[in-house]
């Protein structure tokens, strides 16, 4: 089993990266291209992956064919592509945010071919994956088997965590976890920031709020406890943390992380309509 990559950028090495230290796929069994020889060179020197030489090449030795690039460029990428992937079954794997399913099938259908729309499974992974924690939805077309779709989970929770998701909810599903690594990585960011300003140093601080958020999710996930129930574990009567929670809330800090994940949405959506 051969899983060619498309690009070898943040996703794209996030991923292999997790692989390769997940023991998904022996190193052999992955090609990488990116117009960028010294990044697929690189990739392909560090992990012991190959690297083809176009995403001809790429796509000749395939059986499963990941499209690492931005959603912009799908249709540039796919255009020269189509014919070869459908000349055999192989499955096609999108990562691109606001690209749907019927918009890959169109962009793989090639004119009078009998082999009806390509096996094609949408993935909205997250950057986390390259150390093996990531988070990521995945939902197939029709001509997807469920052999198919299984492939791609097991892929995905070789880097983290993955579900299957109704394509309905992928806007939904990209602003909490496609996205949101990077709202998380500015509340940790902004902690610390605040400690700096009462005179604590950066490295530190970061440390301490990094390690501090990510026991927080670990509550939450294996904890019996909602983050209310946590919050209020946290809460001591007249103590510190309720009158940070207070100033927190007198400035918005819930309605402005839904404001925040509304807005990803949206521009998910819009995305989607201009696919
Ligand atoms: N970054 C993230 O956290 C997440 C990204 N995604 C999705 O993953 C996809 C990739 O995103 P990301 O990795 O951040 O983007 P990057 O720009 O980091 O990676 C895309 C790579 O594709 C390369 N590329 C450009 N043209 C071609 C081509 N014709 N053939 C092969 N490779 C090409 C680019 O090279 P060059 O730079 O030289 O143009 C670049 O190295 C996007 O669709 C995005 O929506 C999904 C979830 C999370
Ligand atoms: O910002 C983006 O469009 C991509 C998709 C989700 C995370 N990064």
């Amino acid at each position: 089993m051969t899983v060619g990559f498309i690009g070898t950028g943040n996703m794209a090495t996030a991923i292999v990266r997790g692989m390769i230290a997940g023991a998904f796929l022996p190193p052999d069994e992955i090609v990488v291209f990116d117009p960028n020889a010294d990044k697929r060179e690189e990739l392909a020197h560090e992990l012991g992956v190959r690297a083809a030489e176009s995403n001809e090449a790429l796509v000749a030795e395939s059986d499963v064919v990941v499209l690492a690039v931005k959603p912009q460029i799908l249709p540039l990428v796919l255009a020269p592509l189509a014919a070869q992937i459908a000349d055999r079954r192989r499955v096609v794997v999108s990562i691109a945010a606001g690209t749907t399913l019927a918009k890959l099938e169109s962009l793989l259908a090639v004119e009078g071919a009998d082999g009806g729309a390509a096996p094609v499974v949408r993935v909205m992974p997250n950057v986390n994956a390259m150390i093996g924690a990531g988070m990521a939805a995945v939902c197939g077309n029709a001509a997807a088997s469920n052999e198919d779709v299984a492939f791609v989970v097991a892929m995905f929770t070789a880097v983290g965590q993955a579900i299957e998701l109704p394509e309905s909810q992928f806007s939904t599903y990209t602003a909490i976890a496609g996205s949101s690594p990077a709202f998380a990585y500015l509340f940790i960011d902004s902690l610390a920031r605040a400690a700096v300003a009462a005179g604590m140093g950066k490295d530190l601080a970061t440390q301490i709020a990094a390690q501090t958020v990510l026991g927080s999710a670990k509550m939450v996930l294996e904890s019996e406890k909602s983050p209310w129930d946590l919050i209020d574990m946290v809460c001591s009567p007249g103590g510190t943390t309720v009158a940070g929670l207070l100033a927190l809330e007198d400035r918005g800090f819930l309605s402005t992380v839904a404001h925040g994940v509304a807005a990803t949405i949206a521009r998910d959506q819009e995305m989607t309509a201009g696919s």
